[in-house]
């Protein structure tokens, strides 16, 4: 049996590797999510989230975090002001740092140069693929990764077309996250959904599907520039998807909310969330990054 259920695993995980079936696609996603339901799983979680409200858990909360500046009057100095923080966000503790700092495709570099100048280590996010409008054409999005990998960025955050979402085209939800994905080479890649843009649960489902299909590292839910970012009905969603995944293949994929979380108690019911769904297993680094540009403030004020 040992034996036998890594070899399923392995043959359910190679037959959705690299094709996208419509049919399929739709068998898998055809199901519908009781807002009755998700309501009181978020009250619930919002409950957990005093509850987990303590010095450690607000620690571990600093190491989730990939500290984020994605503004057009970033510079070189600002970038590495921000990775300074990101290596040791606990001036006291020289044992905590954030999960990554993520900055825009051009500002890749000047964290390199900084990170290797300096004999420091610390993961590199860049934003890529057209972010955060994704109105882009696939081959500048590709040009992009690549470019972004090329500077120095070990994580690349894209983010999907949310016209071939909203016009139902899975397969080119997919194939554009295939395609980035090949680009990015050995360095992770996270799909943001833009959750606020999908207007239905279902379509967030669809969209976490396709995504996770096409061999995303991660999946997360907002780029911050959307009216609505991330919120607790999207994460349970998109950890659904998440779960089902992992049920079917035996893969675990992470999971990044991002925009607009700035409270402890906001990142914790993050927490709260994934705890339930997903397990204790996802509560770290490799499998659980929040995006925030303003939350490691929060953080350190309540240390
Ligand atoms: O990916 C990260 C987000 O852009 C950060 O959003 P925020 O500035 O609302 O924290």
């Amino acid at each position: 049996m040992a034996t036998i259920v890594p070899t399923l695993f392995s043959f359910v995980r190679d037959s959705y590797k690299g094709r996208f079936d419509v049919a399929t696609f739709e068998k898998e996603v055809g199901r519908d999510f009781d807002n009755q339901e998700i309501a009181q799983a978020i009250n619930k979680y919002e409950q957990e989230a005093k509850n987990l409200k303590n010095k450690d858990e607000i620690r571990k909360v600093i190491q989730y975090i990939d500290l984020t500046t994605l503004n057009g009057d970033d510079t070189a100095s600002k970038v590495v002001a921000l990775a300074k923080r990101a290596i040791n966000p606990i001036p006291t503790d020289p044992s905590i740092h954030c999960g990554s700092v993520c900055v825009y495709p051009q500002r890749v570099a000047d964290v390199k140069k900084f990170l290797t100048a300096t004999k420091q280590n610390c993961h590199i996010t860049g934003v890529a693929g057209g972010f955060p409008s994704g109105q882009y054409h696939l081959q500048s999005k590709v040009l992009e990764c690549e470019l972004t990998v090329a500077d120095g960025a070990t994580e690349i955050d894209i983010v999907i077309s949310r016209a071939a979402a909203l016009e139902e085209d899975w397969k080119t939800v997919h194939d554009e996250v295939l395609a980035c994905k090949k680009a990015c080479g050995s360095a992770h890649l996270k799909t943001i959904l833009a959750t606020g843009e999908l207007k239905t649960l279902s379509n967030v489902y669809k969209a976490s599907w396709a995504s996770i299909l096409a061999g995303s590292d991660f999946i997360k839910t907002s780029t911050g520039k959307e009216t609505v970012n991330a919120t607790l009905e999207v994460a349970y969603v998109m950890c659904t998807a998440i779960k089902r995944w992992y049920e079917l293949t035996g893969k675990k994929v992470g999971f990044k909310p991002a925009g607009g979380i700035k409270t402890v108690d906001e990142a914790l019911g993050f927490v709260a969330l994934v705890k339930d769904i997903l397990g204790e297993q996802w509560l770290n680094p490799t499998l659980f990054r929040i995006g925030a540009s303003s939350l490691l403030d929060d953080c350190l004020k309540a240390l």
